[in-house]
């Protein structure tokens, strides 16, 4: 079984199940299985086969899951990337995925006029509209652009549907996802057919996903996080899927209020955005019954103020690209600890292990490594990269992390984020936390910066409610709650802070910044 046989079987068997719902409009399994024969045929028009590259620059519409589950069901493999990145950014993507075929938003369109010539190897973008205006855009195009752009709605209403069954095995490449970069160049992750169903199904199972449950899909669907957690495993489970096009806590809200969603991921900066909106009535949330979050770290503050304001429990999970996402989540059914990633997911083993790769005991820091049908075959055409990430199997994360006695992982810092101060160890986590309970602060980072005497220094950044609390008020707080070397020696108060498309805070740009002043 793989994700596309058990969409097809769903909609055999519950044809009318609502599979998603966008703009105050159903979807029906039967409909949404007809959509992605349909346009898996008009790829095929355009010569895509099992084993090529479909790119796609997506928000989160139907487009995303009709690509999706079309590209899927041909055995070709869909490369979602961040359709807001830089023409450079996506050429970089694009070209080193070497995707044949570009399923891009209509508002891409002057970027595809743009950057055609940069991408030597795309046969044909698809353009999905959304705008009226875009038939007549698209035909006022230059003539060598024009010849490779396809309108996605006329292919969905002209194509034959594709009535053939791709022979897909387990260990064929689904999706190759490029990590964000928030380290480092983007790297193409290798999900497989076996990846990213096994994940899902471990992942629904955990959490207890049921057909009945509407999940909102707010979460950037071309991101890990949202394909797993809000698109495939409540497809998987024939639940609905009630699609918000781009995060602001007022659609959110609307939307779960409307649709009686009971479901609701995001990552914690959301989560912050929704907690911190003046005047809203707690009770347009009152359906769901399970937040989840993951992504980065959920300051323990912030998960206490916002499941007493909205009574309901958030369950936080942890993950990476290159595990489909999913290793750990707090359990639905047993205790929900604060500050921790939760247990292992079935399937999947984790570990927390020295420099030499040997387990520590528990309470001690180390790296954590995982094992399971979830980690990834490797890296796109980077073998050397792949090497380092996997050995004997276990996928090195990068992340610290310790265990205690009942098997809950909690997440330290990223290895390559930890400040050392003076021979000290410092965790950048442990003094943001310190941070995020004060009641003026908002959003807080905290970054290490060369240091003349110490090697480094602790560095903190802020956001504040008002200004009723001064930088030296701040420092006398850290120093009442932390030991002497973790007291941030320089702070500065921001508006905002710098965050990615997926609404991590990125420390390395407050950093980078810093160094360049
Ligand atoms: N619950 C969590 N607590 C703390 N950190 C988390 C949590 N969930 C995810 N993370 C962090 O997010 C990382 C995975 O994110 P993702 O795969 O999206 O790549 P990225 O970090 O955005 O980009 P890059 O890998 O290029 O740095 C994890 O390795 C971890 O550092």
């Amino acid at each position: 079984m793989n994700l596309g046989e058990r969409v097809h079987e769903i909609a055999q068997q519950e044809a009318g199940r609502i599979a998603y719902t966008f703009m105050g409009k159903d979807t029906t399994y039967g409909e949404f299985d007809q959509s992605v024969s349909k346009f898996a045929g008009a790829l095929q028009d355009l010569g895509v086969e099992k084993g090529d590259h479909v790119a796609f620059l997506l928000s989160n519409t139907p487009h995303f899951l009709i690509s999706l589950y079309a590209t899927l069901r041909l055995g070709a493999t869909a490369v979602p990337v961040n359709p807001i990145y830089s023409p450079d950014e996506i050429a970089y993507i694009v070209n080193n995925s070497d995707a044949k075929v570009v399923i891009a938003l209509d508002a891409l369109l002057p970027l595809v006029e743009k950057a055609h010539q940069a991408l030597p190897a795309v046969e044909t973008y698809v353009i999905c509209e959304t705008d009226p205006s875009t038939a007549e855009k698209m035909a006022q195009l230059p003539e060598a652009v024009k010849g490779k752009v396809r309108s996605f709605t006329q292919l969905l209403t002209t194509s034959n549907a594709f009535g053939g069954t791709a022979d897909i095995s387990q260990d064929d490449n689904a999706v190759i996802l490029y990590t964000s970069g928030t380290t480092g160049k983007p790297k193409g992750a290798m999900l497989t057919h076996g990846n990213l169903y096994s994940n899902a199904q471990d992942v629904a199972e955990y959490l207890q996903i049921t057909p009945d449950d509407r999940v909102v899909a707010t979460l950037p669907v071309f991101h890990v996080f949202a394909l797993t957690v809000v698109v495939n495993a409540p497809l998987l489970q024939g639940a609905t899927i009630v699609l918000v096009p781009r995060f602001t806590p007022q659609d959110v809200f609307a939307a779960t209020k409307a649709t009686k969603a009971t479901v609701f991921a995001g990552v914690p900066t959301m989560f912050n955005f929704m907690y911190q909106l003046p005047d809203v009535d707690p009770s347009d949330f009152a359906s769901v019954r399970l937040a989840i979050s993951g992504g980065s770290a959920m300051p323990v503050a912030l998960l206490h103020n916002f499941e007493d304001k909205f009574n309901v429990r958030i369950s936080e999970g942890y993950g990476l690209s290159e595990a489909s996402p999913v290793t750990c989540f707090n359990p639905i059914d047993r205790e929900r600890k604060a500050g921790s990633i939760g247990t292992s997911i079935t399937n999947v083993e984790n570990k927390v292990v020295n420099e030499l790769g040997d387990e520590v005991p528990v309470g001690e820091v180390g790296e954590l490594i995982v094992r399971g049908p979830n980690v990834m075959k490797g890296y796109y055409k980077m073998p050397e990269e792949t090497q380092a990430a996997i050995k004997d199997d276990w996928l090195y994360t990068g992340d610290l992390a310790k265990v205690d006695e009942e098997g809950y992982f909690y997440i330290v810092d990223r290895k390559k984020d930890m400040i050392i101060v003076g021979g000290y160890n410092v965790y950048p986590r442990e003094v943001e936390e310190v941070l995020f309970a004060h009641p003026a602060i908002v959003e807080a980072a905290v970054v290490g910066l060369p240091d003349a005497d110490f090697g480094e220094s602790v560095n903190a950044y802020v956001v504040l409610k008002d200004d009723s609390v001064s930088i030296e008020e701040l420092q006398e707080y850290c120093a009442e709650h932390l030991a002497k070397y973790k007291v941030p020696r320089h702070m500065e108060i921001l508006n905002e802070l710098p965050k990615n498309t997926t609404g991590k805070i990125l420390r390395r740009s407050l950093k980078d910044q810093a160094v360049k002043k």
